[in-house]
């Protein structure tokens, strides 16, 4: 296991750059099995969710190399092998393998993917798009094995329950080879979506609409990789740094950002009276002086992401009066942090899946548990801020999303490291 350990109290100044977004590389990773000839991904983060697709690449034969930022990915040997369990287990989209393997074989057998505990996370509107399709479903020991019908998968018209980022993506993936239109109707419009959708257009798919609530697809005969892919910046590690910046920052520029995807974060940022200066690609945030409570509600995008809720929460502290509510509609039981938070002294409740917030003018270093990578972030700023020493224990969850973390906070002069126990 791994354990983070932070002397905390320290201001921290200086410069940090931002890697590619988690959430698009770990779909563009799956995705990358459509593709007849290599692949090229850069901006790729050094994330453990990387790590972790590589291996099951692996397990298909497909070569991986993964040098600084740039991972070739060469599907040339590909075998269709099941991925029933192991490695699917260790991160939430190894889903993504459903729609790709069944795009590009007709068939995918997948063990029930793993990730973060936030609460349940169906399927239901995936399984519901591979079934449009044309495929059936079926789910035995644990395992889900989708199979298309002999005569291949069939374009249609899915309406989507809710716009799941993971069930948009995955019919993207099932259907962009797929005879004749595919509609998703009230898909999501996350960024991501638009990556996704950008790299397997570059490679020959016909997908239009992605970042609107519908997207259209026209299956082709077959994609090719031509030119390298540059992964969009990951808007939920800038809006972290952002939130550390804000608690502990003695000026600190955020670099390779588009601003655009952190505006309602941003919003409420400023809402709470932290300085901003936006460039073309940077953000630079001042020293904050003092701050007024808020309330955040999660919700789909562009409204503010489930994932911030738990980096903007230790800024929340920090403010001078007022009580401050937090509702996550996305997943709302996503509040694993909050007794973390009180054993730092945090004056912080959780009724009925809303946190209520009061200023903590001290927070003090203890040891505490990252229950997932969100949480794991908010207890790292917390222990930033803190007096004395944090040990976050599960802190393998942050590395899953936050990259080279201990390299970025040291650069920013942070007293952090990460140990094996
Ligand atoms: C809308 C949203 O904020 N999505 C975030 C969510 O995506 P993630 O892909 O986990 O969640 P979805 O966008 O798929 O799901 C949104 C909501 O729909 C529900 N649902 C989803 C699929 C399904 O088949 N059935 C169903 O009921 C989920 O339980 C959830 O309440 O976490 C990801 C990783 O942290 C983030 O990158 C996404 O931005
Ligand atoms: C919950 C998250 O990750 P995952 O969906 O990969 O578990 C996250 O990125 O905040």
């Amino acid at each position: 296991m791994k354990q983070m350990i932070i002397h905390g109290g320290k201001p921290l100044k200086g410069d940090v750059w931002i890697g590619g977004a988690k959430n698009s590389t770990v779909a563009l990773i799956p995705a990358s099995i459509l593709s007849r000839t290599p692949v090229t991904l850069e901006g790729v983060p050094r994330i453990a969710d990387v790590d972790n697709l590589m291996d099951l690449l692996s397990e298909m034969d497909v070569k991986c190399d993964f040098h600084e930022t740039t991972l070739r990915i060469n599907p040339d040997n590909i075998k269709r092998s099941p991925l029933p369990a192991g490695k699917i287990k260790s991160l939430r989209a190894s889903y993504y393998f459903m729609g790709a393997l069944l795009g590009r074989f007709g068939k995918a057998v997948v063990g029930f993917p793993g990730g973060d505990d936030i609460g349940p996370r169906p399927i239901d509107q995936h399984i519901k798009g591979f079934e449009a399709l044309g495929a059936t479903v079926e789910n035995k020991n644990d395992q889900i094995i989708i199979t298309a019908p002999k005569t291949g998968l069939r374009g249609a018209k899915i309406h989507l329950k809710m716009p799941s980022v993971g069930a948009t993506m995955n019919i993207i993936m099932a259907s962009v080879m797929a005879k004749g239109q595919t509609i998703i109707e009230n898909a999501a419009k996350e960024p991501e979506i638009i990556d996704l959708a950008t790299f397997l257009n570059n490679m020959g798919a016909v997908i239009r609409g992605a970042g609107t609530e519908v997207i259209r697809i026209e299956g082709v005969e077959e994609l090719k990789a031509q030119t390298p892919h540059t992964i969009i910046p990951d808007r939920i590690e800038a809006g972290t740094y952002v939130a550390l910046a804000a608690c502990i920052g003695n000026g600190i520029r955020i670099h390779n950002i588009i601003e655009e995807h952190l505006d309602s974060y941003l919003a409420k940022v400023e809402e709470m009276g932290v300085v901003i200066d936006a460039d073309e690609d940077s953000l630079y945030v001042y020293p904050a002086g003092d701050l007024k409570m808020i309330q955040v509600r999660t919700d789909v995008y562009p409204g503010f992401a489930t994932d911030l809720q738990q980096p903007i929460t230790p800024l929340l502290l920090t403010a001078k009066s007022g009580e401050g509510v937090v509702i996550d509609q996305i997943y709302p039981k996503r509040v694993g942090h909050i007794p973390e938070l009180q054993k730092m002294g945090a004056n912080i409740q959780v009724e009925d899946n809303i946190i209520l917030v009061h200023p903590t003018h001290h927070l003090h270093g203890a040891h505490v548990s990252a229950g997932e990578i969100r949480a794991g972030a908010c207890l790292m700023l917390a222990g930033l801020m803190a007096d004395g020493e944090t040990i976050i224990s599960n802190a393998g969850n942050i590395l899953r999303g936050y990259d080279r973390i201990e390299q970025k906070l040291r650069q920013l002069g942070a007293e952090v490291s990460v140990i094996d126990v």
